[in-house]
């Protein structure tokens, strides 16, 4: 047991009552309800919705303290959806951390690639094509964001792309599609995920469509069998060399992988299609955000587009490794994902022992602990007017980028985002080379769209369009 006590224990923190069966889910409208029961509750509460009751720890006092420095306790998760193994979102013990392992290790290997700065600008060119096709009408730009996020992630696989228009990419497009329409937090989709025949009864009396989630895994294993079997074909007439660019072979060649059982090609698998589940509607959601908050703010628009101009007229040259030159830019980036908060309560942690929390409340094994991240992205102690959206907030006297200490996108602990290097890379190339080379605005200027939001894989904006024009028109 994790434990530390002097004072009287009390068995779980108090929080929102509940009704029997559904607890307090029909009381929770989003993370917005979140922040309302942190302001009444306090740093932690406890909150059932539905079968599983939920601890939530809401300032970064209480998650440094218990899940990172103390975090080996906290390092379970919840059973993943339509799983075949392990894997890296869902997985826990020793596989998942063999899995973890490898993953980590491949891509550290390629965020400090320069091969992955190129397939990102492989994507933006296409990008700033497409939208060049859409100047001055309405675009909603994630029906083409979508497209550049699955297809960069195919490329760091294989270490080359796929054909844009072939048959692969059309399946996995439609996985990532229907990946969208996924609500975990749905009661639906989670009695679904439990017993598969419920889901057209439950579609009926709910009148929502739940996407197939056991459908979409095997069409992912389908495209992820063959992509493994072309890596192994090239790794076996390369001599068992792997290419330094093609994860894939990184992972095929690494001690956990390497001449493994049947029952790893399924970890590695699961592992693969975890990239894609977790890598890229993130991205997607916090690429949303980054334009919505231009839009509202063209002045901010305008600042990173002088900043980046100043150093590279065009855009183009942009590096991650020259990022120290564009300050506003990183810092603009930063302030989107403090607002965005595109996984505002981080993924379920799970208790794997009994734990003793502040020196007073008892958490059993098996509790889902939550890592407040919305709530501690608007803590007023570490921002002032947490609700503003003010890039300069993070930047210091001497011009340098900070990250303030309650600022954890990614998530937390040991069980920080996998994809987290590669993603802080790529969103600020895409947002760097777009805004340097587009003027992001709305259809009516004086009436942007607003930030309303629905819960997804992630947190999503709902649909907008907007206008895009080449700055030297505007
Ligand atoms: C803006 C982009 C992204 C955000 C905001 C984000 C956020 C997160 C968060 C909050 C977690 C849960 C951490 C925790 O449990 O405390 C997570 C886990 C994960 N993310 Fe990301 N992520 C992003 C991009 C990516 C990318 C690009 C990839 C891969 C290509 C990726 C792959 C993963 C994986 C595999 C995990 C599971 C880690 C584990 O449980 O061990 N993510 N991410």
């Amino acid at each position: 047991m994790t434990s530390c006590s002097s004072a009287t224990k009390q068995g779980l923190p108090g929080g929102p009552a509940g009704i029997p069966v559904l607890g307090a889910a029909l009381k929770w409208k989003g993370p917005e309800t979140n922040l309302e029961w942190t302001k009444e509750y306090g740093p932690i509460y406890s909150v059932r919705i539905g079968p599983n009751q939920l601890v939530y720890l809401n300032t970064i006092e209480l998650v440094e303290e218990y899940m990172e420095k103390k975090g080996a306790a906290f390092l379970g998760r919840p059973e993943g959806p339509a799983a075949i193994a392990n894997g890296l979102l869902f997985g826990q013990g020793k596989k998942w951390r063999e899995n973890r392992n490898a993953f980590m290790r491949a891509m550290w290997r390629a965020s400090i690639n320069e091969p992955y700065e190129a397939i990102i600008n492989n994507e933006v060119d296409f990008l700033v094509s497409q939208f060049s096709d859409h100047l001055g009408s309405p675009l909603e730009i994630d029906t083409l964001l979508l497209p550049a996020l699955s297809s960069r992630l195919v490329a760091l696989l294989l270490g080359e792309p796929v054909p844009r228009d072939g048959e692969e990419m059309a399946v996995l497009l439609q996985q990532m599609r229907n990946l969208e329409e996924v609500d975990l937090t749905s009661k639906s989709t989670q009695m679904f995920l439990k017993v598969k025949k419920f889901r057209r009864p439950l579609e009926a009396v709910s009148g929502r469509t739940i996407p197939d989630m056991f459908k979409m895994s095997e069409a992912m294993q389908g495209l992820l069998r063959g992509w493994i079997s072309r890596r192994r074909a090239a790794l076996a007439k390369n001599g068992g060399q792997p290419n330094p660019n093609a994860l894939l072979d990184q992972l095929l060649t690494s001690e956990e992988y390497a001449n493994k059982s049947e029952e790893f090609d399924k970890e590695l698998m699961q592992s693969v299609m975890d990239l894609f589940n977790g890598g890229v509607t993130s991205s997607l959601s916090a690429l949303e955000f980054a334009f919505l908050y231009l839009m509202h703010h063209p002045e901010v628009q305008a600042k990173v587009k002088t900043e980046i101009d100043q150093v590279v007229a065009g855009g183009h040259g942009i590096t991650w490794a020259n990022r120290e030159q564009f300050p506003y830019t990183q810092a603009t980036l930063i302030e989107v994902l403090r607002l965005g908060s595109v996984t505002p309560s981080s993924l379920p942690h799970v208790t794997t022992e009994d734990v003793v929390i502040d020196e007073q409340y008892e958490i059993p094994q098996d509790v889902f602990v939550m890592a407040s991240i919305y709530s501690m992205h608007r803590d007023s102690r570490f921002y002032k007017k947490p609700e503003l959206f003010q890039p300069e907030r993070h930047i210091n006297a001497e011009g340098k980028v900070v990250r303030p200490r309650s600022y954890r996108p990614f998530g937390v602990g040991e069980r920080l985002c996998v994809g987290y290097n590669l993603a802080e890379i790529e969103l600020f190339l895409f947002m760097a080379r777009l805004v340097s080379t587009f003027r992001f605005r709305a259809e009516d200027p004086t009436q942007p769209p607003p930030f309303d939001t629905q819960m997804r894989v992630v947190r999503r904006l709902l649909p907008f369009a907007c206008v895009l024009e080449h700055w030297q028109n505007t």
